[in-house]
């Protein structure tokens, strides 16, 4: 077993500049209206009578089915287009025609090839997707920092302030990282990195996260967490080494298992969102590619990860704007005013469990597709073992903001949340190393200093 043991220097949370962070759930998509079925002419029907009234009637019926046929569309498509854009930026290459000029060019395969230089004996080379996102943005610095070969993958969609996303970009840029912006479901942009680069590993941390936007836009999360996942493991199993895979699971797993702490023997077949539903989906897959292709296959259960550069969708950092700007803060309370608790876990004990997770990953036992042995498949919590009060976490930040909340409480919605989570992390221990120090009060107090923090507009 090996441990690890990385640390991240201080630096790593330093911003270019201050952003004003936008609501992702104000963002709309127009729906196009300007698209009516013809009207049926009239001349036929003017010169036979008879035949007149039974053209006119199918015309009639020609065109109320048109209408309905429009009607159900154009309702169809507005269902589709809830929400924010988060799906405009989708791309499903077919064939290799479509490639783009810039992928062939030398400046871009050169920026793919010094990113995964290795510079240290015995180096992983690592594709991170997700990599401009909170914890992919996190472990690929660490990766980096001790010279391992990383090169990103993210679609920079607007979930949340794309901003915030293309700050951590030129940090990582800083650092020698150099983030590829495409989709995790553009296999022609896969293969095609693949061919180029023989990833040791891959660290899949593209996703549609949030619980509850999962009651607006449902298909987002079909689309990153499912079918995206699966375009990833298809080139992966294709891939000629296999690389090790570890991703990120989630702890709505648990759903509403009521047994704590949540230990990864538990029941995981009462998802509680869509979300969960996603995720727990993805487990499953994961299990099928090392079962069939012999992937090395390693997932991560997150428990509600925090810190500094965070994701400005989570309650956190949200509260903390509010907090900022005067506004209320909305808590929401279970059955009989129970206060909903969290395993908050911060980022830099998700990170060292995460770089564990690739260093104690085995080989995958495939090549080119074929299965030539069984391969490792591991799941492991991490969380920070010790829940806190949704009030609790507002007290704390009061204190560390030296400004009073306005709170407002009120009855949890059925929105999918579940009313608190704990972690065993036993197995990560052991196997592992892993071992989160850090508790909400500290892991707080550095999140408030963060200057890309600013009060909500
Ligand atoms: O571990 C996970 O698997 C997930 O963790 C995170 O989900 P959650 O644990 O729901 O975190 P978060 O939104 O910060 O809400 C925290 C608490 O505040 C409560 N909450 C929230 C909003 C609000 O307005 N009021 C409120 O009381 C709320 O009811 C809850 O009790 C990730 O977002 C998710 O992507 C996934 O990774």
């Amino acid at each position: 077993m090996k441990k690890s043991s990385n640390s991240l220097p201080a630096d790593m949370y330093l911003f270019d500049s201050p952003k004003t962070l936008q609501n992702p759930l104000l963002q709309h998509r127009e729906v196009r209206s300007d698209s009516h079925p013809s009207t049926p002419g009239k001349a036929k029907m003017e010169r036979n009578n008879h035949f007149g009234d039974v053209q006119s009637r199918s015309y009639n019926f020609f065109f109320v089915l048109c209408v309905s046929l429009f009607i159900l569309m154009a309702g169809a498509y507005m269902l589709r287009s809830e929400g924010p854009s988060v799906e405009k930026k989708f791309i499903v290459r077919e064939s290799e025609s479509s490639i783009p000029d810039i992928w062939r060019s030398q400046a871009w395969q050169k920026s793919v090839r010094e990113s995964c230089h290795v510079k240290r004996e015995d180096g992983l080379v690592v594709l991170v997707t997700g990599a401009a996102g909170f914890v992919g943005s996190h472990v690929s610095l660490a990766l980096k920092k001790r010279g391992d070969g990383v090169v990103g993958l993210d679609n920079f969609n607007n979930y949340y302030d794309p901003q915030l996303k293309r700050d951590r970009q030129k940090l990582l840029d800083r650092h020698g990282i150099f983030i590829i912006e495409g989709d995790i479901n553009d296999a022609v942009l896969l293969k095609e990195l693949f061919d180029m680069i023989p990833f040791t590993h891959v660290m899949h941390l593209a996703a549609q996260a949030g619980v509850r936007y999962a009651l607006q836009n449902p298909h987002s999360y079909v689309h990153s967490n499912i079918a995206g996942l699966v375009t990833l493991l298809e080139q992966c199993r294709r891939a000629n080494p296999q690389p090790a895979f570890v991703w990120a699971s989630s702890s709505s797993v648990y759903g509403l298992n009521t047994k704590v702490p949540f230990a990864e023997s538990d029941r995981t077949d009462q998802p509680a969102s869509l979300y969960a539903a996603t995720k727990k989906a993805g487990e499953e897959f994961v299990h099928t590619y090392n079962h069939i292709y012999g992937l090395s296959i390693t997932g991560l259960r997150f428990f509600t990860v925090y810190g500094p550069f965070g994701r400005p969708d989570m309650a956190y950092f949200s509260f903390t704007q509010n907090i900022l700007s005067g506004k209320p803060v909305t808590i929401y309370q279970g059955p009989n005013k129970v206060d909903l608790a969290r395993d908050f876990t911060f980022i830099d004990d998700i990170v060292k469990g995460c770089v564990a997770a690739l260093d104690t990953s085995e080989k995958s036992t495939g090549t080119g597709g074929k299965k030539r042995g069984p391969a490792q498949l591991r799941t492991f919590n991490l969380g920070n073992t010790s829940p806190v009060t949704v009030p609790t976490l507002v007290n704390i930040l009061e204190k560390h903001l030296k400004v009073k909340a306005q709170k407002n409480f009120v009855k949890m919605p059925r929105n999918g949340d579940v009313p608190f989570t704990h972690a065993n992390v036993t197995l990560a221990r052991t196997e592992l190393g892993y071992n989160p120090t850090t508790d909400l009060n500290t892991g707080l107090k550095k999140f408030v200093k963060c200057p890309t923090l600013e009060p909500s507009a």
